[in-house]
């Protein structure tokens, strides 16, 4: 239970995690209230793309309790973790290049189940580039068009979680603000989201708590506006 006593859509304890015999995470906690954006912030190599594999069920030499929605999902495999709601935009992207935007958008798509939900037509309005494009194939859109199908994908899945990692990494100045914009729209919805993202400012600007992660540890964690003004957080980010 969170301090409203309502269960957090996703609460991590204690994960530990491993690729072979390196040991990445060293017993994070990581909490989500319903509705709430958090940033997970640290300097490259710190483990925020670990953490995020970790909680969809990819990596799988894993320890610690995961639950989504109040269910137990610590040994959950990614297809289980989706099922519960959680949607997933990958650094990278992850359109398919041989299916057109309209196939991208609607392969794992979930029928809403009320008038909030995102339907194609919803998808559609908020991403006007994406209906101009709906005939093209993923391969043939530009790096901002590709990282809009990823994320009309995911709203398309009807999540109650959306976890970005580097949703604006190598994007034109003029898409990364249009990116951020449809951030706020999802925020606004009601989605709950988990970002990862370079530009510190932007993320502590644009959610409600943050964590900081330093060689696998949470080193700081609170609302974003502490952190902004937080003498030390500086040191940890290396800026
Ligand atoms: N597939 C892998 N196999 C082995 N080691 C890995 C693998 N992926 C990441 N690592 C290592 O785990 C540590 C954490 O990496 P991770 O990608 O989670 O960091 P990050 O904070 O997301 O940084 P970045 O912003 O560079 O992606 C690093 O030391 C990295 O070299």
């Amino acid at each position: 239970m969170d301090a409203n006593g309502t269960t957090p859509i996703l609460q991590a304890s204690g994960i530990h995690a491993w690729y072979g015999s390196s040991h990445v995470l060293h017993g994070v906690d990581l909490s989500i209230p319903r509705g709430q954006t958090v940033g997970l912030l640290g300097r490259n190599g710190m483990g925020k793309s670990t953490l995020i594999r970790t909680l969809l069920g990819h990596v799988r030499q894993r320890q610690g309790k995961i639950t989504v929605a109040g269910q137990d999902c610590s040994g959950a495999r990614p297809h289980q973790v989706a099922r519960l709601g959680v949607a997933y935009v990958p650094e990278g992207r992850g359109v398919f290049p041989n299916l057109s935007v309209r196939e991208n958008l609607v392969m794992a798509a979930q029928p809403p189940t009320d008038a909030s939900g995102w339907t194609l037509e919803r998808v559609l309005e908020t991403f006007p580039r994406l209906q101009e494009r709906i005939g093209n194939l993923g391969s043939q859109l530009s790096g901002g068009e590709q990282q809009m199908l990823s994320i009309g994908r995911a709203l398309m899945t009807q999540p109650q979680l959306i976890i970005l990692d580097e949703a604006t990494e190598g994007l034109a100045p003029l898409i990364v603000v249009e990116i951020w914009r449809v951030l706020q729209t999802i925020r606004r919805s009601g989605i709950s989201c988990l970002i990862v993202d370079r530009d510190y400012r932007k993320v502590l600007a644009n959610t409600d708590r943050a964590v900081v992660l330093q060689k696998g540890e949470v080193v700081m964690a609170g609302a974003s506006e502490q952190l902004a003004g937080a003498p030390e957080l500086a040191g940890y980010l290396g800026v």
